[in-house]
């Protein structure tokens, strides 16, 4: 081979042969919704290539690429032989919490014994009690504690992330947590779509009114002024809007701000009460609203119809027992559904193949809509299904390597899945011991 072809035609990454690659889609679709969500393209017998610009080159049988010249000419700085395994994309957690410190297991006791989420919360546990062990904790131990929890998210397949800040709840300290994520996301494998949830709970000692004059008025300039000088990166705004924490006109005043100052609006809604957070998200052009779990049948039309996402947390159902959100009903009205880990000192959950065996059990998602709303759909609720959540030519070449023929067995293995290896534009990131 002369020297001009070996540059012309080598590449990073090629995966040979696997069983199934699972592309999720094959028409550069943007997102699934309705019956659609029920169909992923699966291509058998097939190779991947990725190029050494880490985006995928070709995804095809491994018999229609042997036709090919290029292909016949190629060679691979990393060459795996993927027989008897399957490829799904990398995994998007479209909801999380990463960048606190203590932890909340003497709470978890005492909701098993009866306690719920709001009687904690309202005399100080909950978001309060993370809030003083956040605040107190220093930028450098918040970082090491987030870059360990990526890694563990990037072992169970996770190669971008939704994270949210939220745990400061003050200019400074909202802006601590921002610094962490910006540097995290710069250091770690895993991409990183940052949230300024500094409307995540009403601060100790003030009235939801002033908290939310603050968020509007304190926090959020100091933390444009800080994205507009590139010492912070901030994608999305976040409400906790709740019954006992932000209403609806806190809720709409925070996130038009928000928009205004160029954000896309992705806020907790309708979890423990009915409070129109669907209503209120179709209203303002929101790109999603997580949880849900007591959506209106109104609140079901206003997103199906304005193509808002659901961002579905099926860990929250389950850690406090409560009823989960209607998926069924969402996804056959033609809501675009989503999933997130919620991963967060109330739901301690790092996994979304859990979470994509809890959406499929609890929540009654087939197998393929649970992985098209962890994969495009995530990364669609964020804007970043250009380049993230399915296996195609152009986009970025996230690929976890699963050791079964069958890619349900993701799923199936529940919290230990059978995750042999996760690449991240084309270079192995994760390696996993059988
Ligand atoms: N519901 C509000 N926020 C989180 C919980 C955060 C916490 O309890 O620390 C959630 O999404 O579940
Ligand atoms: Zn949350």
């Amino acid at each position: 081979m002369s020297t001009s072809t070996e540059t012309n035609n080598r590449f990073k990454l090629r995966l040979r042969n696997a069983a199934q690659v699972v592309a999720v889609s094959t028409t550069r679709e943007t997102f699934k919704k309705g019956a659609a969500m029920n169909t992923v393209a699966i291509i058998e017998d097939a190779t991947v290539v990725v190029g050494l610009d880490g985006t995928v080159v070709a995804v095809a049988r491994e018999t229609e690429l042997a036709t090919q010249q290029w292909y016949c000419d190629a060679v691979f700085d990393d060459d795996v032989d993927a027989r008897g395994k399957a490829v799904v994309p990398g995994l998007v957690d479209g909801h999380t919490h990463p960048v606190w410190a203590g932890d909340r297991v003497n709470e978890f006791e005492q909701k098993l014994a009866g306690a719920t989420y709001m009687e904690i919360h309202l005399r100080g546990g909950g978001i309060g009690y993370t809030v003083a062990q956040t605040r107190a904790a220093s930028e450098e131990a918040l970082l090491e504690l987030t870059m360990g929890r990526l890694d563990r998210m990037l072992a169970q397949g996770t190669t971008l992330v939704e994270a949210k800040s939220g745990y400061g709840l003050d200019a400074d300290s909202e802006l601590k947590l921002l610094r962490v994520l910006k540097r995290a996301k710069d250091a770690h494998a895993v991409a990183v779509s940052p949230t300024f949830l500094g409307a995540h709970s009403v601060p100790r000692g003030m009235s939801a009114a002033d908290a939310a004059a603050d968020v509007v008025h304190k926090q959020l300039p100091v933390v444009v002024a800080a994205r507009d000088a590139g010492l912070v990166d901030v994608d999305n705004i976040d409400v906790f809007m709740e019954k006992g924490v932000f209403d609806y006109s806190q809720t709409d005043g925070i996130l038009s701000a928000g928009k205004a100052a160029g954000l896309c609006l992705n806020f907790h809604g309708d979890e423990l009460n009915h409070m129109q957070a669907a209503e209120l998200g179709a209203k303002l052009g929101a790109r999603a609203i997580s949880h849900l779990e007591e959506i209106s049948k109104d609140g079901i039309a206003a997103m199906a119809t304005n193509n808002v996402f659901g961002v579905l947390l099926p860990t929250t159902a389950y850690v406090l027992r409560i009823a989960p959100p209607p998926a069924r009903e969402m996804i056959d009205s033609g809501v675009p559904i989503a999933l997130g880990s919620d991963f967060n000192p109330n739901a301690h959950c790092l996994s979304m193949p859990f979470v994509m065996n809890l959406a499929a059990v609890t929540m009654k998602m087939t197998l393929n809509e649970a992985l098209v709303a962890a994969t495009l759909n995530s990364a669609a609720s964020l804007n970043k299904s250009d380049m993230h959540g399915s296996i195609e030519v152009g986009k970025w070449g996230n690929l976890v390597l699963i050791d079964s023929p069958l890619w349900t067995h993701l799923v199936y293995e529940m919290v230990d899945a059978p995750i042999a290896a996760v690449y991240v534009k084309g270079s192995l990131a994760k390696k996993n011991s059988k």
